[in-house]
């Protein structure tokens, strides 16, 4: 199957997210809790060089508690600290803006060290698009400034804003160009939403997202997965079907046979968190 991308978009993206990496210390690099894998950019630590990073893993409300233990300790054991948060709650941004902080006295101190002034660390949000950068953004402001869209892809001009005496946020977020060679890593963003300007078969996706779950229902049994949450949402049970005869089956016992109707639905049920917290990725063994 394929997912396409518009290529100038991502050339631009590409050239908007660099420009933007130019003008900071710190980069808050945010992806989607139910797909850390997937939601990350090979070439992230080429295009920081030797700048600060800040690993956050959003949406931390739609995968269960013991799915982030998992990937606590995952990421630890590679030497990395991922901040979870729910940044439409507000949920864990007050220990993002602590470690900025952090970072900016360790900025200053090597400034000092060189003789120079000590001023305000610049930060900038990024991430793939739909990740919730936005939301990150206005929970670290306090208040509602920057939108934050419903539809993916949304960009505005840059500008400075303070989020207290040490740290200056850049509030427009750097939108990381979802280039995807992996179909697989392709299909969960898809069905993530965090997939921006792209064209794909609601249809296929939903598919995939039916294989998904019922790959990994098994997990419900050590708590890292809801049990079975397509049986739960529509009372059609999933295990005697294949992804594409349970959409078929799901669409002629809810709606009227309309297959593409019922992708839709399916996928609109799991991005609002309707079927549960569902996670797509877990670590890596
Ligand atoms: N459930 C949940 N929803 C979230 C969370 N963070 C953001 N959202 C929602 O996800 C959608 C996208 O959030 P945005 O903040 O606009 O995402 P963005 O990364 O800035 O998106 P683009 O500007 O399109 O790249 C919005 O509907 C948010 O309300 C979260 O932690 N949990």
């Amino acid at each position: 199957m394929t997912i396409q991308w518009y290529p100038g978009h991502i050339a631009k993206a590409e050239r908007a997210l660099k420009d933007q990496l130019k003008l900071v210390d710190v980069v808050l690099e945010v992806r989607d809790a139910r797909i850390p894998l997937s939601t990350h950019h090979p070439q992230i630590s080429q295009w920081l060089g030797s700048k600060a990073r800040l690993l956050v893993l959003n949406r931390l409300d739609m995968i269960p508690a013991g799915a982030r233990k998992k990937w606590l300790s995952w990421f630890e054991e590679q030497g990395e600290t991922p901040y979870f948060t729910d940044a439409q709650q507000g949920k864990g941004v007050r220990e993002v803006a602590k470690a900025v902080q952090l970072a900016g006295v360790e900025m200053n101190q090597r400034r000092r060290d060189r003789g120079m002034l000590d001023r305000p660390v610049r930060a900038v949000v990024i991430g793939f698009p739909n990740v919730g950068k936005s939301a990150l953004i206005n929970r670290l402001l306090g208040k509602r400034v920057v939108e934050s869209a419903r539809r993916a892809g949304v960009t505005r001009q840059l500008r400075w804003v303070r989020i207290s005496e040490q740290i200056e946020l850049l509030d427009a977020p750097g939108v990381i160009p979802s280039l995807l060679k992996n179909q697989e890593n392709a299909l969960k963003v898809a069905i993530c939403d965090d997939i921006g300007d792209a064209s794909y078969d609601n249809y296929l996706v939903a598919v995939a997202l039916v294989e998904y779950i019922k790959d990994l229902e098994y997990m419900a049994e050590f708590g890292l997965f809801p049990a079975t949450p397509l049986k739960t949402r529509y009372k059609l049970d999933s295990a005697p079907f294949t992804g594409e005869d349970y959409l078929q089956a799901l669409a002629d016992f809810r709606y009227k046979g309309d297959i593409e109707r019922t992708s839709r639905q399916l996928l609109h049920d799991f991005r609002k968190g309707v079927l549960g917290a569902i996670p797509l990725e877990f670590p890596p063994i």
